[in-house]
């Protein structure tokens, strides 16, 4: 079995009856879905948030249903989302999808956030994949010199030729630090850089890590 179907299909089995999930983006979160959607077919009843637009073409089309944040809403039961990254002390690099922005949100709103990932993204520390800062379009030049100051050198992400776009209208610089030592500074540094909507360190809000094997089992790391 695919490492990322084991994973992704791992995770579904968290999610019961009456839950309120936040639904991931990516091909490993994937397999998550389209199980949930096989168990809503079967009778279990949720109600999701999708983290993008791509995700929420796929729940609609396995039929399951969605809601959208209101001002009473209370905490997500559950978030179950994929990651680029993750760090033997489990802080993760997010964004590859380019949905980093609502991943952290429903990540922070949920009271368990579930990580699936296949082995490979499993590394000692963080920052060999170039971290994922979605910045404002005005003046993104400018955003990306300051955060160039930080230690990298920031690349404007492109598709189809053009910059490309995140769903809240965004531009996305992909950072390559090589090394990220202290996770939870560099997340304070690059949110107080007028310009930064957000960025794709996740640090210390993964509540169980699920990890997919090639052979199709999954290990299981419970924070
Ligand atoms: O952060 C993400 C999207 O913004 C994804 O979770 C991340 O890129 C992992 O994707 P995949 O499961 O396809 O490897």
């Amino acid at each position: 079995m695919d490492s990322k179907k084991a994973a992704g299909e791992k995770a579904a089995e968290y999610v019961k009856n009456g839950m309120k999930i936040g639904l991931g983006t990516g091909s490993t979160v994937y397999w998550t879905i389209v199980k949930l959607g096989e168990m809503v077919k079967e009778g279990l009843r949720i109600e999701a948030i999708p983290t993008s637009e791509q995700t929420e073409k796929l729940a609609i089309e396995l039929g399951i249903p969605l809601f959208k944040p209101y001002p009473s809403m209370k905490k997500l039961d559950l978030t179950i989302d994929g990651a680029d990254e993750v760090s033997s002390d489990v802080n993760l690099i997010k964004g590859g999808g380019g949905a980093l922005l609502r991943e952290k949100m429903l990540a922070s709103y949920s009271s368990v956030f579930i990580t699936v990932v296949d082995h490979s993204k499993c590394v000692s520390e963080l920052g060999h994949f170039p971290l994922p800062v979605e910045v404002a379009k005005f003046g993104w030049e400018l955003t990306s010199i300051q955060i160039a100051r930080l230690g990298c050198a920031p690349t404007l992400r492109m598709a189809n030729g053009a910059p490309f776009i995140t769903d809240n209208g965004n531009y996305l610089l992909d950072c390559p630090f090589d090394t990220i030592t202290n996770p939870a500074e560099m997340t304070v540094k690059l949110n107080r850089i007028p310009g930064v909507a957000e960025n794709g360190l996740f640090v210390n809000m993964t509540n169980i890590l699920i990890v997919g094997r090639a052979d199709g089992m999954v290990r299981i790391h419970e924070n």
